[in-house]
């Protein structure tokens, strides 16, 4: 089972367990305090509202949506009050799956005010089921489910069809459903019938409401991007001005708003989020911004260099290089817990920043590279057990104990709506594609040993050599992150006749959308003979070489 239902003051709620147990990030504990005083709805002037029943593809229904260049947010259905809807003020409603069955006695349901706005609403699968039983249809628990590839064969035209399915064709589409709708709500004809779902889409043109029991939102419908950009632009009435270019503009409006002529704090790791928020915030209030970035003893090679380089000398942003890389080894000592290590390394994070923060005359605002995911995440969080897998380092602690308000430029995108507004913001390429580096760097890649200078040496030398191979045979892009781990194992070789007894070294690459879940990347043999010979050649200290081919979960990216 993959969903866990918890009882919140009265409703139903859900939260994905496979999240729930791999995310367990501390991460949660910092974000949720933030949505309070997140105004809906962003700066954009057309908004789509998705209220999410607890599907596993709810995000992707808010993808789809923006990639018909429509502003969308999802909220959890038991969140969602006539206050939100007015504040909100969505040109349309789309309602997401989920794992309940609206024959339960107790289930989730959409506010009555949904279907009182006078706006158009889409139901999707759950949503369809319940749409049609809160508006006097019926749904019954069905012999016949219906699990992934399916066809529907097309026999009424409809708004959402328009351009895309023609009467009379049988097109595919993905379904994932127990239940079914058995009787349609009054007003409502079927457009669209399949196998399993005689009611596999259905309509009801005068009020605007649309209903279909398969999942546009999922890659599996080929033409269901097409049916929900139909439904954002041709029957709510967005214009498509959900644009980088746009948001840039309004972002930068927004910060120049908050923060007015105060000083604001960026803590800058050369990683995508911080290197965006580094470079919207210079362009919205120039001097005001100080950055500053951590030089812990465990960043990869030519890191600090880099960031240094391109943030002060390119762009002329007042950088602060700090190297605490002393402070970090001092504290850490024969420390080699991860756990401890994590919580000693974020602890210290803090100190720096606060250090530095003093150091130019205090500093009112706090800028943070949080994303839609994680903000997404801890709102679906709230009242759920989390258990923690790993506490991530993150400035989480920061606001409470400095005292200085966050500014978060980019609370309302996802990664890759990320890199394109770095491209907009012309970030160099080498930057915006980045592979993500967590903040304890490499010291959360030498695991079983107490870290020291030399090892970080050695993992370094080892993980530039892997990277500039993955460079080369011009992979970095289709990996979502790769690195070396060194292991405290020694082994025996023989190299020049001669007998050798050093580290092992492991290499980790994976492909993944979000790091939530993750699959090894299937490198070729050659390709891993070549790292392997290089590494054991050219790095003093390592005499082998292995891949770990661990997907997510089980494993987790890190080793630590
Ligand atoms: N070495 C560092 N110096 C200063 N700040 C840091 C450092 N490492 C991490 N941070 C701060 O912690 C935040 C979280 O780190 P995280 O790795 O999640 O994001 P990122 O580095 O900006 O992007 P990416 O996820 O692509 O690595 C960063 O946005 C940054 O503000
Ligand atoms: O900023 C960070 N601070 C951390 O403490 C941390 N731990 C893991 N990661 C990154 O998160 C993603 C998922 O990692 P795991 O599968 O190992 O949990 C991967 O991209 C990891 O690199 C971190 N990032
Ligand atoms: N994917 C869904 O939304 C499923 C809805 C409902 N739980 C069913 O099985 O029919
Ligand atoms: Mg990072």
């Amino acid at each position: 089972m993959l969903y866990d239902i918890y009882h919140i003051k009265g409703s139903v709620f859900y939260t994905r367990k496979s999240h729930m147990t791999i995310v367990g990030f501390a991460r949660l504990l910092y974000v949720a305090p933030l949505f309070q005083d997140h105004k809906y709805g962003g700066h954009m002037t057309d908004r789509i509202l998705i209220i999410d029943f607890g599907s596993q593809v709810t995000q992707l229904i808010a993808r789809r949506v923006r990639e018909s260049g429509v502003y969308s947010e999802i909220h959890p259905f038991n969140l969602v009050t006539d206050e939100l809807l007015d504040e909100y003020a969505p040109k349309g409603i789309i309602l997401s799956g989920g794992p309940a069955s609206v024959t339960w006695e107790e289930s989730p349901r959409a506010p009555k005010k949904v279907f009182e706005m006078g706006i158009p609403v889409l139901g999707i699968c759950y949503g369809q089921q319940t749409m049609m039983q809160q508006l006097g249809g019926l749904v019954e628990t069905s012999e016949h489910h219906e699990f992934g590839r399916a066809f529907v064969d097309v026999n009424k035209e409809c708004a959402i069809f328009k351009g895309v399915w023609e009467v009379g064709a049988k097109e595919q589409v993905w379904m994932s459903h127990g239940d079914r709708v058995t009787k349609l709500a009054p007003g409502f004809n079927v457009v669209a019938t399949s196998e399993g779902a005689p009611y596999a889409a259905v309509a009801n043109e005068e009020k605007q409401f649309y209903a279909v029991q398969f999942h546009p939102e999922v890659v599996h419908t080929p033409h269901g991007a097409q049916l929900i950009e139909n439904f954002t632009h041709a029957v709510c009435g967005c214009s498509g001005d959900w644009t980088m270019a746009a948001f840039k503009e309004q972002a930068i409006e927004a910060v120049r708003k908050q923060v007015g002529d105060k000083k604001v704090i960026c803590g800058l790791s050369g990683g995508v989020d911080s290197s965006v928020v580094a470079v919207l915030l210079h362009e919205a209030i120039g001097e005001q911004l100080t950055c500053v970035f951590v030089d812990t003893g465990f960043m990869r090679q030519g890191e600090a260099e880099e960031v240094v380089t391109l943030f002060r000398d390119h762009y002329n942003i007042k950088l602060v290089h700090k190297d605490a890389s002393a402070q970090f080894f001092d504290a850490l000592g024969d420390e080699y817990d991860p756990e401890k290590k994590r919580k000693t390394i974020g602890g210290l994070f803090i100190d720096v920043f606060e250090a530095e923060a003093k150091a130019i005359g205090g500093a009112d605002f706090l800028a943070q590279g949080t994303l839609y995911p994680d903000v997404i995440e801890s709102v679906s969080f709230v009242g759920g057990p989390s258990v923690t897998i790993k506490s991530h380092h993150n400035v989480g602690g920061l606001p409470e104990r400095m005292d200085m308000k966050l500014v978060e430029p980019l609370r309302e995108l996802f990664k890759d709506e990320v890199r394109e507004l770095g491209k907009e913001l012309g970030l160099p390429e080498k930057f915006v594609g980045r592979h993500p580096f967590p903040g304890p760097g490499l010291a959360i890649r030498i695991p079983g040993q107490p870290l020291s200078a030399e090892l970080c040496d050695i993992l370094r030398k080892a993980d530039a050599i892997y990277l500039e191979e993955i460079r080369n045979a011009g992979l970095y892009d289709a990996i979502w992150q790769a690195f070396a781990v060194l292991l405290p194992v020694r082994t025996v070789g023989v190299m020049g006749d001669a007998r050798t007894y050093e580290f092992v070294c492991a290499l980790r690459a994976v492909t993944s959308t979000d790091g939530m879940t993750a699959d090894y990347y299937h490198f070729d043999h050659e390709f891993l003979a070549r790292v392997s010979n290089r590494i054991i050649n050219e790095v003093r200290g390592i005499n082998r070489v292995v891949y770990d081919c661990t997907s997510k979960p089980p494993g987790t990216i890190e080793w630590e």
